[in-house]
C-alpha cells in the first residue's frame, strides 16, 4: 500500500518509549502543523494503544487512518506501507527511521547530488526534548551531517528567541481566557465529567504526576484542611501513591469513583483527548503535571503548578528542573519564589514534610502567585510559537 503522493507533504515519526509524552507532543505538533499551517500530514507511530489514551476514536487495529484530517499510518517492522518522500522528515525525540525510509532517503541524495532537477531530498529534522537549560541556544538548529552525506538538523524547543520555541495553538489562550472569564465554563465540566458535589469555594487539583510519596503526604493534609479539596486523579501512576488511604486496590478503581476522606474527595477520571485535558487544567485551581506536553499545557493553563518531571539518569533532570524554575521564577517576589521552587522540589525529591510545609506557605489564594501565572504564558511564547518557527527554519534550510 501506499501512503500519501505529494511531495508536499511533511511525515513525522514517532516511536513511543514509555508514558504519553511522545506521542502527546508529536499529536499536538501534528494537528498544529495541519490546522493553522495547512501541511498535509503523515504520522507514523510504533504503538498505537497507548496513543489511542489520549485519542481515543483511534482504532489500534488499523495500519492508516485519518483524525484531525491527519494520516495516522502504523510504523511496522517492516513497514506495511511505502514511505514516499516529501518536503519534510521529522523524526521525533531521536528515534531510529526504519530501515527502508533510510534506503529512499538515500536514493534521493545520490540522484539528486547527480541532477538537481530530481526530487530534492526532505528536511530532515530531529525535534529534541524541551528544556530550559542555556546550552540549548547554542545548540538550536545545528546540522550534522551523516556519513552518507545527508544533512540532518537538531531542532531544540525553549523559552528563548535563540531556540526552537514552544507548541501552543495560535488560539488557544485567547480560548482559556474566554472560558475562565466564565465560571459557569468549569462547572458545567465538572458535571459533564460526573464530578458531584464541587462547590465554587472548594480547592479543586488535577493529579497526573508519577508516583511521589509527596504526593500521598499532600493527600494527608487536605484530608486534615479546613477547606474541602477535590483531587482529580486521572487512573494511572499517581494513583500508585496513594495505596494506603485507597479502600481498594488500584486496578480495582473504575473511573467516576469518588473517594471521601475527611475533608479531601479524591476524583477517579478516565483519561480524555488532549482538548478535554487542557479544558480540565484551565478549570482547576492547581495543577499537577509531569512530563514535557502537560507540564507546557499547565503553563498555557495560568493556574499554579507543581512539575513532577521526568526521572534521567545520574539526577539530570534536576538540573532540568532548577533551569526551568530559575526562568518561571525570575519575577516572583523572593520569598514566594523560594516557596514555589522548594515545594517543586520537596515533590520531585519525595521530601514528605517539606512538601506540606511549603504548600501552606504557597497559599493557593496567593494573588501574586496567581497574576505571574496569567503573564507567564505571554512572557514564555516569545512573539512565536513553535510551530511558526519551525515553517520558517525549513524555508531558511
Ligand atoms: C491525563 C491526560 C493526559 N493527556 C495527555 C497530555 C500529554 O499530551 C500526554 C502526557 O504526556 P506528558 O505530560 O509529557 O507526560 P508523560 O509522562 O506521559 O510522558 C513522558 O514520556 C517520556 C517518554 C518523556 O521522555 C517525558 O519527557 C514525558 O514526555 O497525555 C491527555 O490527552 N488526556 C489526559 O486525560
Amino acid at each position: 500500500m501506499v501512503s500519501g503522493s505529494s511531495t508536499e507533504h511533511w511525515d513525522i515519526f514517532c516511536a513511543v518509549v514509555d508514558n504519553y509524552g511522545d506521542i502527546g507532543v508529536t499529536w499536538r505538533l501534528a494537528k498544529q502543523l495541519a490546522n493553522e499551517k495547512q501541511i498535509d500530514i503523515t504520522l507514523w507511530v510504533d504503538d498505537l494503544n497507548s496513543f489511542s489514551h489520549i485519542l481515543p476514536q483511534l482504532d489500534p487495529q488499523l495500519t492508516t487512518q485519518v483524525h484531525y484530517g491527519i494520516t495516522i499510518n502504523q510504523w511496522t517492522v517492516p513497514l506495511a506501507l511505502t514511505y514516499q518522500p516529501g518536503a519534510v522528515l521529522i523524526e521525533a525525540f531521536a528515534c531510529e527511521l526504519p530501515d527502508e525510509v533510510k534506503t529512499v532517503l538515500l536514493k534521493l541524495h545520490s540522484d539528486y547530488k547527480a541532477d538537481s532537477s530530481k526530487q530534492k531530498p526532505p528536511v530532515w529534522i530531529n525535534l529534541e526534548y524541551l528544556s530550559a537549560e542555556s546550552w540549548v541556544e547554542g545548540c538550536h538548529g545545528l546540522p550534522s551531517m551523516q556519513p552518507s552525506g545527508l544533512k540532518k538538523h537538531f531542532y531544540f524547543p525553549g523559552f528563548t528567541d535563540k531556540t526552537g520555541g514552544l507548541l501552543c495553538e495560535g488560539a488557544l489562550l485567547k480560548q482559556r481566557e474566554e472560558w475562565q472569564n466564565d465560571p459557569q465554563n468549569k462547572m458545567a465540566l465538572f458535571a459533564q465529567l460526573g464530578l458531584k458535589g464541587i462547590e465554587v469555594q472548594d480547592n479543586v487539583i488535577s493529579v497526573f504526576s508519577y508516583e511521589s510519596s509527596a504526593l500521598l503526604a499532600l493527600c494527608q493534609h487536605w484530608q486534615q484542611s479546613e477547606q474541602t479539596t477535590h483531587a482529580l486523579i486521572p487512573k494511572g501512576r499517581s494513583l500508585n501513591s496513594l495505596r494506603s488511604i485507597l479502600p481498594t486496590q488500584v486496578d480495582q478503581l473504575t473511573s467516576g469513583e469518588q473517594i471521601k476522606l475527611g475533608n479531601l474527595i479524591i476524583h477517579i477520571l478516565p483519561m480524555t483527548d488532549q482538548e478535554s485535558y487542557d479544558k480540565l487544567l484551565w478549570s482547576c485551581d492547581f495543577n499537577i503535571v509531569r512530563g514535557e506536553d502537560s507540564f507546557l499545557r499547565a503553563q498555557w493553563a495560568a493556574k499554579p503548578f507543581i512539575w513532577h518531571i521526568y526521572v534521567q539518569e545520574d539526577d539530570y533532570h534536576l538540573i532540568k528542573l532548577d533551569a526551568f524554575m530559575q526562568l518561571y521564577c525570575n519575577n516572583l517576589p523572593p520569598e514566594l519564589a523560594k516557596s514555589w521552587k522548594a515545594l517543586n522540589l520537596a515533590f520531585n525529591q519525595e521530601q514528605d514534610t517539606q512538601a506540606t510545609q511549603h504548600w501552606q506557605q504557597i497559599n493557593l489564594a496567593n494573588l501574586p502567585l496567581l497574576q505571574h501565572a496569567a503573564q507567564w504564558p505571554i512572557d514564555a511564547i516569545n512573539d512565536v510559537d513553535l510551530v511558526s518557527r519551525l515553517v520558517q527554519f525549513v524555508k531558511n534550510s
